[in-house]
C-alpha cells in the first residue's frame, strides 16, 4: 500500500565516539490523508529521530520520506512541527510570533489578511484575548497554544508533534488535546505524534505505532483503534475495547523491556567470556 505519507525503509545512523550506531533501521509506515498516528516506544528508542527526519530537520541515512508523492529533502512549510517547548521569541507578542511564519509563507497576501489568519488560529487555541501579550508574559500552557497556532497558521499538509503536552499540567494537557483534535479533524491534517503516554495515544490517534527498542529500532506492532470521531473523552474511556488495547500496548512495552534486559545480560556474559579467554591466553604464553 502506498500512502499519502510514506516512510520507506527509513534509517538513521549517528556517529558516536564508539563509531557509527544504527539507531533506526528499515522503518516502514504509510499514512492516509488526515490520519493521526502516535509513535510509542521506550525512552531512547528513536521516536524523535524518526519524527525529525520526517520534519526534514535531521538528515536521513537510508530510505526516505514522501509526502503527497514528493520525496522530501529538507524542512518545508508543508510540515508544521510542535516540540515539547515552543521556542517563541520572548520579547514578541503572541500575534507577532505567529506572524513570523505567516509573513514568510504568505508573502503575497495583504498585511490585513496575514493578521486575520494568525489571529484566527490564536482565537481557535483560546488566545483571542492575549494576541498582544508578550510571549515571556504567557504561562507555559499559553506559550504552547501559541506554538500550536503557529504550526496551523501555515496550513501544513502534515503536523509533527514531539511530546507536545509533556510539560503541561494534566488539566491544560487535556484541554489542549481536545482543541488540537478539533482543529486537526476540521483541517484534515495528517499527523504523527511522539508520546510516552499510552492514554494520550489512545485518546488522540487512529493508529498507534509501537517501536521496538533500539539500536536498529523499527515498527514492532501497529494498533488500529476502533474509537469514533469526533472523540469524546468519556466515550473513549467507556469503550468496551479501551482497556484491552491499553493492556496490549503495555504488554508490548514490557516485552521490549524483557528483551533488552536479556540482551544486556547476554552482552555482559559474552564480554566476561572474552576477558577470561584473553587471560587464559596470557597465562599460557607465560
Ligand atoms: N545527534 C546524535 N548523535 C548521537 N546519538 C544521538 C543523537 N541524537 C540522538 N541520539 C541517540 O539516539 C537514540 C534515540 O534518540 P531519540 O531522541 O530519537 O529517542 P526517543 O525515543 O525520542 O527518546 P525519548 O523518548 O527519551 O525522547 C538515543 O540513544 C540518543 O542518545
Amino acid at each position: 500500500m502506498r500512502g499519502y505519507v510514506e516512510l520507506f525503509r527509513l534509517g538513521k545512523t549517528y556517529d558516536t565516539h564508539k563509531g557509527p550506531v544504527v539507531i533506526v533501521e528499515d522503518f516502514d509506515l504509510n499514512l492516509e490523508r488526515g490520519e493521526y498516528v502516535a509513535l510509542l516506544g521506550h525512552s531512547g528508542c528513536g521516536k524523535s529521530t524518526v519524527l525529525t527526519m520526517v520534519a526534514g530537520l535531521n538528515p536521513i541515512t537510508t530510505g526516505g520520506v514522501a509526502i503527497d508523492g514528493r520525496e522530501i529533502d529538507g524542512p518545508g512549510p508543508d510540515r508544521g512541527v510542535v516540540f515539547q517547548s515552543p521556542c517563541l521569541m520572548p520579547w514578541m507578542t503572541a500575534l507577532d510570533n505567529v506572524m513570523l511564519g505567516v509573513n514568510q509563507v504568505y508573502r503575497n497576501a495583504s498585511k490585513n489578511d496575514r493578521i486575520d489568519l494568525a489571529s484566527y488560529y490564536l482565537n481557535l487555541v483560546g488566545l483571542g484575548g492575549s494576541l498582544h501579550k508578550r510571549a515571556k508574559d504567557l504561562s507555559q500552557g499559553m506559550q504552547q497554544r501559541v506554538g500550536i497556532a503557529r504550526a496551523f497558521a501555515l496550513k501544513p499538509k502534515m503536523l509533527l508533534l514531539d511530546e507536545p503536552f509533556g510539560m503541561l499540567d494534566s488539566l491544560t494537557r487535556m484541554e489542549l488535546q481536545e482543541i488540537l483534535l478539533e482543529i486537526l479533524v476540521r483541517d484534515k491534517v495528517t499527523t504523527v505524534m511522539v508520546t510516552h503516554d499510552v492514554d494520550e495515544a489512545l485518546f488522540m490517534s487512529d493508529r498507534v505505532v509501537m517501536m521496538t527498542n533500539g539500536p536498529r529500532a523499527r515498527v514492532g506492532a501497529i494498533f488500529s483503534l476502533p474509537f469514533e470521531r469526533p472523540r469524546v473523552r468519556a466515550d473513549v474511556l467507556d469503550h468496551p475495547e479501551y482497556y484491552e488495547y491499553r493492556r496490549k500496548m503495555i504488554q508490548f512495552l514490557e516485552e521490549q523491556d524483557h528483551r533488552k534486559l536479556k540482551a544486556d545480560a547476554e552482552a555482559r556474559e559474552q564480554a566476561k567470556k572474552q576477558d577470561e579467554a584473553e587471560e587464559q591466553q596470557v597465562a599460557e604464553a607465560v
